[in-house]
């Protein structure tokens, strides 16, 4: 089938590859000229046969927004445009709506995989009605890894996205775990290992993952990680995820804890653990360090 497909960074390059190497055409546009086929979004969509789709791979928010509404106005009804970025869940339907209201279809389409996803194949979790998502599913099929699973129509519009967030929520609380059971390792005298260790537990343990696998390449790389900061951004699907389980009153005390462990992340000098020295030094005249 024909693709067209906006964002051909880290993700999207990787992604257009994989589908051509199936045998699909792939028209990709992106605002880097250097990484695109057409330039601009009106000649993809020219560029394409009716009925056509559309695939966006743009930076959650205000880009992927922008695109959706420049679809909206260059597109016809009866293609479809599938948002494959880390939206947040409940843009999903907005975006649905608004292109409804052109007979224009929309998928929202969750994808794990990172720059490994070419070799691999990419994790996809999609929401959208049966007869959309139909009409990608030759899409979803080349990007999907080899095998039984690696791919799910999760639900309506929106539930892509919702399955990616707490995958991704899920992502976090796993990190956090090998990364302070890394920390209390590193910590005691009598493991003299640390890394051999981790490699150990690759196989036969109950906590052996990718993410595991992963630790110990970076570990191979900086054995003691002593040329990194302790310093961890977010991308904000697990804030999401964290305000998902209050609406919902669900409690995720592990997921929101590894939220706010990044948070900590970023100071240098923690003003809450002041306010505690501060405190324990009034009422038990406990000895503080002072700056
Ligand atoms: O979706 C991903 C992996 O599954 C992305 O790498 C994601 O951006 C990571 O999130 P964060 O920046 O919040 O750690």
């Amino acid at each position: 089938m024909e693709l067209g497909l906006v964002g051909l960074g880290k993700m999207g390059g990787n992604m257009r590859e994989r589908i051509r190497r199936a045998g699909h055409t792939v028209i990709g546009y992106d605002r880097n000229p250097d990484l695109a086929d057409v330039h601009s979004l009106r000649e993809l969509v020219d560029s394409l046969q009716a009925p056509r789709v559309v695939w966006v791979m743009v930076p959650a928010g205000a880009a992927t927004q922008s695109t959706v509404d420049e679809l909206g106005e260059l597109l016809s009804p009866g293609d479809v445009v599938v948002d494959g970025g880390n939206s947040r869940w409940t843009d999903d339907e907005k975006h649905a709506d608004e292109l409804a209201a052109k007979g224009i279809g929309f998928v929202d389409c969750g994808v794990s995989g990172g720059v490994w996803g070419l070799a691999n194949g990419y994790a996809l979790m999609y929401g959208g009605s049966a007869e959309d998502v139909a009409r990608v599913q030759p899409v979803f099929d080349a990007l999907k890894p080899e095998g039984d699973f690696g791919s799910v129509h999760a639900g309506k519009v929106g539930a892509g996205h919702f399955a990616k967030m707490v995958h991704n929520g899920i992502e976090y609380a796993m990190m956090q775990a090998y990364a302070e059971g890394w920390e209390l390792l590193e910590k005691v005298d009598s493991v003299t290992d640390v890394r051999e260790v981790f490699r150990s537990w690759q196989e036969g343990t109950v906590i052996r993952s990718w993410l595991l696998d992963l630790a110990v390449n970076a570990l191979d790389e900086d054995e003691h990680l002593e040329r990194l900061r302790g310093f961890a951004q977010d991308s904000g699907e697990g804030r999401w995820t964290v305000e998902a389980a209050i609406d919902n009153a669900v409690p995720l005390p592990a997921i929101t804890a590894s939220l706010f462990a990044r948070f900590a992340s970023r100071q240098d000098d923690s003003p809450q653990m002041k306010m505690i020295a501060a405190l324990r030094n009034q009422f038990g005249g406990h000895a503080v360090e002072k700056n």
